[in-house]
């Protein structure tokens, strides 16, 4: 893994879009995975800023909350709009669907356009649990776009973006693990302490299904971009 250790915030996000838009620039087409949360709300930023020419790159988003309509304010469909989708010329963006009368079907029908439209490269987060979109500690490496409950580390962790803790979502559809490892590259961002001990065991740890970020240690091509509170465990390993 490729390991960026930067001051803060604001640095990891100028150098995480610079790698982005590199990528795709000059591509005849690109897919591009995307994340949500508050870690990739300053690549948006600069996307927003720079304007880069997106009309040949098509996004497929990470995950998406179970039971929330489209239009709901906290919705993921909400987020990427507000933040990206309706700044930018992209030629399709698309997100699993957590509002489809057939979950598990819904689930497949995501699988299979990412299977038809492979993934040149996922953006992640990272919980604090470790976890990637929304895959939580136990979640085979195999697992294709499915439907989880989420841990209540992972509904406390969302629960600022919601007015009453009651409303966080219990389950979300997520590409799987074994989804994500099919990206071409991986770029997973982290930053601040409450990170510090998952990039650890992200870093350091044994692969293991207990630390769902550790599935990409035998991934090819990752960069791992952290700031120095995030990275500051592995220092003292
Ligand atoms: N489902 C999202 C993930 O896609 C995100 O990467 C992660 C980190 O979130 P944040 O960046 O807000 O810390 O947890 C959330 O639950």
């Amino acid at each position: 893994m490729n390991i960026i250790v930067v001051k803060n915030a604001e640095e990891i996000a100028k150098v995480a879009y610079e790698k982005i838009v590199k990528a795709f620039e000059g591509k005849q087409e690109f897919t591009l995975g995307l994340a949500t949360g508050g870690s990739p709300l300053g690549i948006y930023d600069l996307f927003r800023q720079h304007k880069p020419n997106v009309s040949h790159v098509m996004t497929v988003n990470l995950d998406e909350y179970v039971g929330l309509a489209e239009d709901d304010q906290t919705s993921y469909h909400t987020y990427m709009a507000e933040q990206l989708f309706n700044h930018l010329n992209f030629k399709e963006n698309h997100l699993p669907d957590g509002n489809a009368k057939d979950l598990d079907e819904a689930c497949k029908e995501y699988e299979e356009l990412l299977k038809k439209h492979p993934v040149d490269l996922q953006l992640l987060g990272l919980g604090e649990n470790g976890h990637i979109g929304f895959n939580e500690p136990g979640t085979p490496f195999n697992t294709p776009t499915h439907i989880v409950e989420l841990t209540e580390s992972t509904r406390n962790a969302n629960k600022i973006y919601f007015e009453n803790e009651e409303d966080v979502p219990t389950h979300a559809v997520t590409m799987g693990i074994g989804s994500i490892l099919r990206a071409k590259e991986v770029i997973l961002i982290a930053s601040g302490i409450k990170k510090a001990e998952a990039v650890k065991e992200m870093l350091h740890g044994k692969e293991d299904i207990g630390c769902p970020a550790t599935a990409l240690q035998k991934h090819s091509n990752v960069t791992i971009v952290v700031d120095e509170e995030a990275y500051s465990l592995c220092e003292k390993k």
